[in-house]
């Protein structure tokens, strides 16, 4: 296995001791989500039983794999805990998500949590966000205008494609935002929730209670001052 491959596994790993048998869980999306359900997918070989929420189509078909049982918020308001990966995390905590394009659910499910625990390898740990393109979840009606209103903010938005145009779960366009540093993150976040046919943006503002950090040889758990 890779050696970032390995290190999301211990991250992942690592995450799930804050997991006890009973507990509804918001579970997140990604390369290193994967790795928790995994690990509480060998707890559930044991006998421990996990009520999950998941925050994709492909994150619910992992949880299902494993034997965590799958719930949703027609049944539990408030989740237990939230975890889940980001593509960036900066000084103050803050993060970027939505690089797989679930942010919109990521997003509602980390808000019902009692606790967002995030769960990182160290490339995503930067000073300031903007390195990793922003994603912006928009509805499809009147999209280029949406789109033009973000590129008059100056972030250089990308409708995502894959073979055709890319939709979310929630049967939305993405667009990927280039548009370098971003001073701040919190200020841009109401700018963009502004803007009509904005769904949600992937800007993750004072939403994290702990981040676990993986690194070459060892892990490291923040927690978040509020
Ligand atoms: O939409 C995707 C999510 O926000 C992921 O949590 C994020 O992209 C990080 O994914 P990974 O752990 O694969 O880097």
């Amino acid at each position: 296995m890779a050696d970032l491959e390995m290190i999301k596994r211990k991250v992942g790993k690592e995450a799930s001791q804050f997991v006890e048998s009973g507990m509804t869980i918001g579970l997140g999306f990604g390369s290193t989500a994967y790795w928790l359900i995994q690990a509480l997918g060998e707890r559930v070989k044991n006998g421990e039983i996990f009520y999950g929420v998941p925050t994709s189509n492909q994150t619910a078909e992992w949880a299902k794999e494993v034997g965590i049982h799958l719930t949703d918020f027609a049944h539990v308001t408030t989740l237990d805990v939230a975890i889940d990966g980001a593509d960036e995390v900066d000084e103050n905590f803050q993060l970027i998500k939505g690089g797989g394009g679930a942010l919109l659910r990521e997003k509602i499910v980390a808000s019902a949590a009692k606790e967002f625990i995030v769960i990182v390898d160290y490339t995503k740990i930067v000073q300031k966000l903007g390195a990793f393109p922003l994603p912006i979840e928009i509805i499809p009606f009147g999209y280029e205008r949406t789109q033009k209103q973000i590129a008059d903010l100056g972030l250089h938005p990308a409708l995502r494609k894959e073979e055709e145009v890319y939709l979310t779960d929630n049967g939305n366009y993405i667009l990927d935002c280039d548009g370098g540093v971003i001073e701040n993150p919190s200020e841009l976040s109401h700018t963009l929730h502004n803007i009509p046919g904005v769904v949600e943006s992937g800007l993750f503002i004072d939403m994290a209670a702990k981040v676990i950090v993986g690194k070459e040889d060892s892990i490291e758990i923040l927690d978040v001052k509020k």
